[in-house]
């Protein structure tokens, strides 16, 4: 288990993280998830002891390390710009902290043919980290800090730097690795959707303190504040309730509970639909249906038709003003 208790953290007069207390459990890979500026990146340093809290502590496996170097802590990082040693092959890049270690030298090299493995790089052992992909360098850097077998592993934004598609590869990979490894990890991100698909465990920050941290689902489904309803999935304002665009139906006629609602644009992603809606008073809403509903409805950007919610959640919108959601991902045009 990682215990951070009450921690405070100022640069000059600047609160960077108020009174925060987090359990991460031993085996669980947990995110730390929240916008630009929400603390994540300096509550990951807090626990890998590179920044030195002004109030509250920090226990790795029931051990107080809250005053003890990072080189002392057991714990392995990975950042979204890697530094790997150019001069340096994969192998020697992977090896690099056992031979600083001093274990013999047939105990290395089997580790770091198994890590290669591990990490799907078996066969590139000699070349260099010029002669890698994004994604492959980043690979070879979680090898590198798995090497040396922490207790912990730290990420920063680890794919950060790479394009949706390799970023979306890398995930589903460190899940699989984590399953794997079983490595206690925490992975610094601002995209929800990266947290909901590769952790068991989210805690949402904001402004320098935990909003909320629990299973992706149940954050998901049971939001406690309001940021954290906007910030893990869209939303849209349906009268007095607040919705998720899934969580609307649309008919071709009137039906109870329905309002009137006009098409302004039909986005085909895949299985789903997006559709654009605006109401009588001019609110823009986001619908979330499925293909089949689409077809059956043959939506069209113009078309009038009436929408109502089939769950609501407990905020009414006037909660959610102050809350700042992710920007809705951009879809092409059907
Ligand atoms: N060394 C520093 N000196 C002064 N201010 C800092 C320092 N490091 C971080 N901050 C400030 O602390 C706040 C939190 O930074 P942090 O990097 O933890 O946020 P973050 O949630 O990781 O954001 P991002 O996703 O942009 O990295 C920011 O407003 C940042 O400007």
């Amino acid at each position: 288990m990682i215990t951070v208790s009450n921690v405070d953290k100022r640069y000059g007069d600047f609160q960077a993280l108020t009174d925060v207390s987090l359990d991460i459990p031993t085996g669980s890979l947990t995110a730390l998830l929240g916008p630009s500026g929400s603390g994540k990146s300096t509550l990951l340093r807090v626990i890998a002891g590179l920044e030195r809290p002004d109030a509250g502590s920090v226990v790795l496996e029931d051990k107080d390390v809250t005053h003890v170097p990072p080189q002392e802590r057991g714990v392995g990082f990975v950042f979204q710009h890697y530094a790997a040693f150019k001069h340096m092959s994969v192998r020697d890049n992977v090896a690099f902290g056992l031979k600083i270690r001093k274990r013999p030298k047939a105990e290395i090299e089997e580790k770091v043919d198994e890590l290669l493995g591990v990490v799907g790089l078996a066969g590139y052992q000699k070349r260099y980290p010029s002669q890698l992909s994004g994604g492959q360098r980043q690979r070879m850097a979680l090898a590198r800090a798995l090497a040396v077998e922490p207790k912990v592993l730290l990420l920063d934004e680890p794919f950060g730097a790479l394009d949706a598609k390799v970023r979306a590869e890398l995930r589903a990979w460190l899940r699989r690795l984590h399953e794997e490894v079983h490595v206690t990890t925490v992975l610094v991100t601002h995209d929800q959707e990266e947290a909901m698909d590769v952790t068991d465990r989210i805690a949402v920050m904001s402004d320098g303190r935990i909003e909320q941290v629990g299973p992706p689902r149940e954050l998901y489904d049971r939001p406690e504040t309001p940021f954290v309803m906007s910030f893990l999935g869209e939303v849209s304002q349906l009268g007095e309730r607040v919705v998720r665009p899934h969580d609307l139906e649309l008919s071709d006629g009137p039906r109870e509970d329905a309002v009137e609602a006009q098409v302004t644009r039909v986005a085909h992603l895949g299985f789903q639909v997006r559709v654009e809606l605006t109401l009588h008073d001019g609110t823009d809403l986001t619908a979330q249906i499925t293909r089949h509903e689409a077809q059956a409805l043959e939506l069209r950007s113009g078309d009038i038709v009436w929408v109502r919610p089939t769950s609501a959640s407990a905020f009414a919108p006037e909660d959610l003003a102050g809350a700042t959601a992710p920007a809705a991902p951009s879809a092409p045009s059907a």
